[in-house]
């Protein structure tokens, strides 16, 4: 953001100018939310609090009640022509009797906890009964980290100025903001990064498909039967045109299109029809499951690892890989044990994730409400899923429908991309309360969706 703000100055449009376009966007915004209702703007010493005189200045000039709290002045000479423009009240402190109130004490300048008299007024913030909204990001959140640095505000909505920062897509920061929208403000952000993942788009079968073009996925179970049967359930519906259970359980109630195949491993697995396998899920820990790991990885074949896979992985079965084909899929838990396996000492989640990928090539979908995933082309947000979502087996059913989508085209970072938009919509379909098996079963009218 810093960087496409400096290029954009050295291009000729000031700093004013960037604030007056943020400001004005930000504030067609509040005037939709308070359609004629008086409204209080806090201001703080920087440019967010410049932001907030630019949107109380416009709010004014269309005839709205509009009330400035600011317990300094400003300190940015870019602010203080702002602060110059807005002929309206000021205060120092007050008791936010407004029934919309605009938070614009910090933005991306926060560096430290908040105190003294803003924390004062978050706290009350936190408890009036208005509608709240934040401009760029609420202001006890650093913007980099996602970290909440005081007071925490459950907010309505949160104006992101210019361009998503990392804060709206991470937690704790992200289950702050209520609704998020983005004011543009004319920044060139091409070849950044990172980026919020973009809705997918998915096509038909080819009119010449068959089963094996469209992707043949090998499941491999395990100890533990249900989790790799979850697993085949989703990626059953997600696009893969043959989907088999590599298995040495009988399972009873596996519905009738999922092929079962026991015994003889290593034959099974040589077949060279198979465009991507899913271990982990179910898999267990022991000598076997290490075995039909490593057997799963010296094939170098696109290839999903997931759960006890996630605990098995080590440094000798990387190099015998070929880690470019592979994607982990961790949640918090995993992802700490694969950086203590990697020797990773990050301790955020998004540093986690990154570290992880430099230090093993491998693609990483860290999951979570927060759900990032690194790639070696860039790192990628999504929007919030359901929380519905935190539930067991939900993680198999997503291992599922990766490996499904790496089958169908053999893209790591695509398939896992393309995993967490199929899950939220299926659980956006299954709502509320689905269990792990509904919400596989989602996965079918889910990819209608995108098609
Ligand atoms: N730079 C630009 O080109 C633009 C910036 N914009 C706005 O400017 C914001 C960033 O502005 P700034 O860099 O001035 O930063 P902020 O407005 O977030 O605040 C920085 C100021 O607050 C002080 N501060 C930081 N943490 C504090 C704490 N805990 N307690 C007390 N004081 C604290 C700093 O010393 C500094 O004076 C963005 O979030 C956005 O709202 C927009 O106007 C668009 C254009
Ligand atoms: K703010």
């Amino acid at each position: 953001m810093r960087a496409a703000e400096q290029a954009a100055m050295a291009a000729g449009t000031s700093e004013w100018e960037l604030m007056r376009r943020a400001g004005e966007g930000a504030a067609q915004w509040v005037m939709r939310v308070a359609a004629g209702r008086s409204v209080t703007v806090l201001c703080g010493p920087g440019n967010n609090g410049g932001d907030g005189y630019v949107i109380a200045h416009a709010l004014r000039r269309k005839g709205y009640d509009v009330q400035v709290v600011a317990p300094v002045e400003p300190k940015s000479e870019t602010a203080l022509h702002a602060r110059a423009q807005f002929s309206g009240e000021v205060a120092s402190d007050n008791w936010l009797r407004n029934p919309v109130i605009v938070d614009c004490l910090f933005g991306y300048g926060l560096d430290r906890e908040v105190g003294g008299a803003f924390a004062k007024l978050l706290e009350t913030l936190s408890t009036s009964n208005c509608y709240k909204i934040a401009i760029d990001v609420p202001s006890a959140v650093h913007s980099d980290s996602g970290e909440v640095l005081g007071p925490f505000v459950q907010y309505d909505l949160t104006l992101a100025l210019g361009a998503w920062k990392r804060a709206h897509f991470l937690m704790p920061a992200m289950g702050s903001m209520g609704a998020r929208r983005l004011v543009r403000i004319g920044l060139e952000l091409a070849d950044m990064p990172a980026c919020l993942s973009a809705r997918p788009h998915f096509s038909a079968p080819d009119p010449d498909a068959h089963k094996y073009r469209r992707g043949l996925l090998a499941i491999v179970a395990g100890a533990m039967p249900g989790a790799p049967l979850l697993a085949a359930e989703g990626a059953m519906r997600a696009g893969a045109g043959y989907v088999k259970l590599l298995s040495e359980h009988s399972h009873p109630d596996a519905p009738a299109e999922l092929v079962i195949e026991q015994g003889r491993f290593a034959e099974r697995i040589a077949d060279d029809r198979i465009s991507a396998f899913l271990v982990g899920p179910g898999l267990g820990r022991d000598d076997s499951a290490r075995d039909r790991l490593e057997r799963v990885l010296a094939r170098k074949v696109p290839t999903v690892l997931d759960a006890d896979a996630l605990h098995l992985i080590d440094q000798t079965m990387l190099d015998r890989a070929d880690p470019a084909k592979l994607c982990v899929t961790p949640h918090e838990g995993e992802l700490a044990q694969l950086c203590a396996t990697f020797g990773i000492g990050a301790e955020q989640k998004l540093e986690r994730t990154r570290a992880l990928h430099e230090a093993t090539g491998l693609t990483v979908l860290a999951k979570g409400p927060d759900t990032v995933l690194q790639s070696d082309v860039m790192t990628s947000f999504f929007p919030l899923g359901s929380s519905w979502l935190s539930t067991a087996g939900t993680g198999d059913v997503l291992a599922g429908i990766a490996a499904s989508r790496l089958a169908t085209h053999g893209d790591p970072a695509r398939s896992c991309d393309e995993a967490v938009w199929l899950h939220h919509e299926a659980a956006r379909l299954a709502s509320p309360a689905f269990s792990a098996g509904d919400l596989a079963r989602a996965v079918k009218p889910a990819m209608a969706a995108f098609l």
